[in-house]
């Protein structure tokens, strides 16, 4: 709903819908009713519009585009065209965010002002619509064109000071936000508003190049989405057309949005993560009754590529970082990889020259372990070997404090067997982090039998403090993240033997919109990385891995990979992997025909018949296969929910978002069918482990249950 109240001359309409004071039906009506009280009423001079809490308002309320539901009215237009009319200046003052619908009513009143903290945007494209409340028919008419074909086809927030740059905000004002509003409303009153009000002000003239080099930037940039598109279309209108004739053409561009698939997937990927971030531990601990430990400073031990990738991830959230590392070499040459990829941050605009300088001042070098003794929380990232990581943890259990939180960024080694080097188990904790640690976004902490939920609450609170999506996830081999990537790896290698290029695979995948195909991925890894791990595991388990093994334990293996590798193809790092690079470090993959030799080679070495695979049947087995390891990981408990399967995926291998995630797209696509498909393939592929079809996809699967519904199953039907 929106309050009315009034202090003197001044009428004070307050959005209230916490958290966020998103612009439900009540808050539109509200707002609506409001604002006719205020222009009606003969004592009141001026209007200030502001939100209750710590935020003006996050815009429309998400909830009411699902399920094709139309939004009941008065829409946000409907109630805001008041402010237009009003002969008495509207002042919208800003404090938190103001983002799409919020930003949209701000965008009627007359002023803005806002806080120095404030954030103002269109982020509608991250869920796959349109500001459809004539955001992009009035900013482009506030701060011009290519400025807001920017903002909206990005959807980034825009801090105060650039929006007071822009023009976006009329003032910037350090008291408080209301009382800050009713005295610049009151300077107001009286001054000429017909040069304020958005819809009368004339747009400038822009050449149809622009649009047209902007969607080939758009398309791009952000490949497979469509709501970037349709922005431009909009934004494009506002240049041809009237403004009563473009906010219509807006209004159909958004319900064409509003109705599509991308924006399903989008808005279920929106509350995925929030639904991901509310963890829940077996013991029945949650997110809601564990507090976290206080964060002050931080360790990382290892300055390899992933140890320095965290440490730069702490130091640029503000935590000092003491980053161990045993060699002064590798703690140098650790140093100048951080410093290469923060110069690449300023270059990029993501950070000032002055803040990456600040972040290295809380960086404290060290060959000493003893510097771990004070600080709050230590990340160990050295390479993936037991003992050595037992005998680290030994060591830091002797050193730090008592409290300090011990966490490892193995991505497959038992938690617990880490954990017992320590009189601290509790303490003991995953926090997986993907290659590039700086970059990708998924935090994957993975709690032990012994891990509390204090330790959790505080990893978890970490991760969003640094910029990451953290999931919560048990301990399993290789976790839920990489455990789900060995079918759909596996499942690649099994195609190119029976007749698939590596290229096609990647074709497919990349067409699906993955980032990389899953050939193109390998390489930038580095094919050797495998290739040790592999050798380990079987040397640890006394299996024959020779280059001639096709089948362990009745299932079938495929070492092409370590044919490769064998052969000094070891991906980008040399040059030459699936794909041939031209000289190490070049990053343009190009298909090599001596890989398809090499192929060739292979498959007639143990009488492999190869035949012409579809492209259907290719990303069916890749993506069926992944899927089923995310039902058995459900069914198994290692994550409490769907979501958490989702989130991995989007941020920890770049499923597009527009297709919501794995699990998402397994209910997209009926499980009854995804279940049939997977038992045809079970029967067709006996010597893959990875098909026999998992117990709660076949359960689900009878029932029809939406994904929303699926944990509720999950928890009634604990046995399956
Ligand atoms: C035919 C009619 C035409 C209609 C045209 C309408 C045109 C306008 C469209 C829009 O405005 S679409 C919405 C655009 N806005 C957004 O996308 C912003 C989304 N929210 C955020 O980015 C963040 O929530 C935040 C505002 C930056 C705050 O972040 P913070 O980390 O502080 O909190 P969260 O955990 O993210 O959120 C708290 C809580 O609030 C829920 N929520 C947030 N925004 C919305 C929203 N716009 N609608 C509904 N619910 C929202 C969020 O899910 C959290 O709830 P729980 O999940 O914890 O229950």
């Amino acid at each position: 709903m929106a309050n009315y109240t009034k202090r003197d001359e001044v009428a004070v309409i307050e959005l209230n819908n916490p958290p966020v004071n998103a612009l439900s039906f009540e808050v539109r009506s509200g707002l609506q009713n409001a604002l006719k009280s205020a222009i009606d009423d003969q004592d009141v001079k001026c209007i200030v519009i502001h939100g209750k809490g710590k935020n003006f308002s996050a815009g429309a309320d998400i909830k009411e585009f699902g399920a094709g539901t139309k939004q009941q009215k008065p829409w946000i237009t409907d109630a805001c065209r008041l402010a237009d009319e009003s002969s008495k200046p509207v002042v919208a003052a800003i404090a938190g965010t103001a983002l799409g619908g919020g930003l949209e009513v701000a965008l009627f009143c007359h002023y803005r002002i806002g806080t120095p903290s404030c954030r103002v945007g269109f982020p509608e494209v991250q869920i796959g619509i349109l500001p459809g409340a004539g955001g992009t028919q009035r900013l482009p008419r506030l701060i011009g064109v290519n400025s807001s074909i920017d903002m909206i086809t990005s959807g980034r927030h825009v801090m105060a000071e650039e929006a007071m740059k822009l023009g976006i905000l009329d003032k910037i004002v350090t008291e408080d936000i209301i009382e800050e509003g009713v005295k610049f409303a009151k300077s107001v009153v009286g001054l000429d508003l017909a040069h304020r009000i958005l819809k009368n002000r004339k747009i400038e003239a822009v050449s149809p190049k622009v649009f047209d080099d902007e969607i080939s930037r758009v398309k791009k940039k952000y490949k497979g989405y469509i709501a970037p598109l349709f922005c431009l279309k909009a934004i494009q209108a506002s240049v041809q057309l009237p403004y009563d004739a473009s906010m219509e053409q807006e209004l159909q561009l958004f319900q064409h949005l509003v109705g599509s698939n991308q924006a399903k997937a989008q808005q279920y990927a929106f509350f995925a993560e929030r639904t991901s971030a509310r963890w829940q531990l077996p013991t029945g601990a949650n997110s809601q009754n564990a507090s976290p430990l206080p964060v002050k400073t931080a360790g990382v031990i290892g300055a390899g590529t992933m140890g320095a990738g965290i440490a730069l991830c702490l130091i640029t959230s503000g935590i000092p970082t003491v980053l161990v590392e045993q060699d002064q070499k590798f703690l140098e040459k650790g140093i100048k990889t951080m410093e290469g990829d923060l110069r690449g941050s300023v270059a990029l605009k993501k950070m000032t020259a002055e803040q990456a300088k600040k972040a290295m001042l809380i960086l404290k070098p060290s060959v000493n372990f003893e510097d771990l003794h004070d600080v709050d929380l230590v990340i160990e990232a050295v390479y993936e070997n037991l003992a050595l990581k037992k005998e680290i943890f030994a060591k830091l259990d002797k050193i730090c404090q008592p409290q300090t939180i011990l966490c490892t960024n193995t991505s497959s080694l038992d938690i617990d067997m880490i954990a017992e080097a320590t009189k601290r188990m509790d303490k003991v904790v995953g926090t997986h982090f993907f290659a590039p640690a700086y970059i990708m976004k998924l935090q994957e902490n993975v709690y032990g039998k012994n891990t509390s939920a204090e330790t959790v609450a505080t990893v978890m609170a970490l991760g969003r403090r640094i910029r990451k999506v953290p999931v919560l996830v048990g301990t399993c081999e290789s976790f839920a993240a990489n455990r789900m990537l060995h079918p759909y790896v596996t499942e690649a290698l099994y195609l190119v033997e029976e007749g698939a290029s590596p290229y096609e695979v990647d074709q497919v995948l990349e067409d699906f919109g993955m980032p990389m195909g899953m050939f193109r991925v390998s390489d930038l890894s580095g094919l050797d990385i495998g290739y040790k791990v592999r050798r380990e595991a079987a040397k640890r388990q006394g299996i024959d891995l020779t280059l001639g093994t096709r089948f362990v334990n009745g299932e079938r293996v495929c070492l092409l990979a370590d044919v490769l590798v064998e052969k000094g193809r070891l991906g980008i790092k040399s040059g030459k992997g699936w794909y041939n690079y031209g000289s190490p470090g070049k990053k343009e993959a190009i298909p090599d025909p001596e890989v398809l030799d090499i192929i060739e080679e292979h498959c007639r070495k143990f009488g492999i018949k190869k035949q012409k695979i579809s492209s259907q049947e290719i990303l069916e087995r890749m993506q069926l296969a992944l899927i089923n390891e995310g039902f058995r990981i459900l069914e198994e408990g290692i994550v409490s929910k769907p979501e958490d399967i989702d989130v991995i995926w989007i941020y920890g291998f770049g499923w597009p978002k527009y297709m919501g995630g794995p699990m998402f797209y397994a209910n997209e696509m009926k499980l009854k069918n995804v279940y049939r498909k997977i038992c045809d393939f079970h029967q067709k592929y006996p010597f893959s482990i990875h098909w026999t079809p998992s117990k709660l996809l076949a359960r689900l699967s009878e029932t029809d249950l939406p994904i929303s519904n699926w944990t509720s199953l999950i928890n009634s039907n604990s046995k399956l």
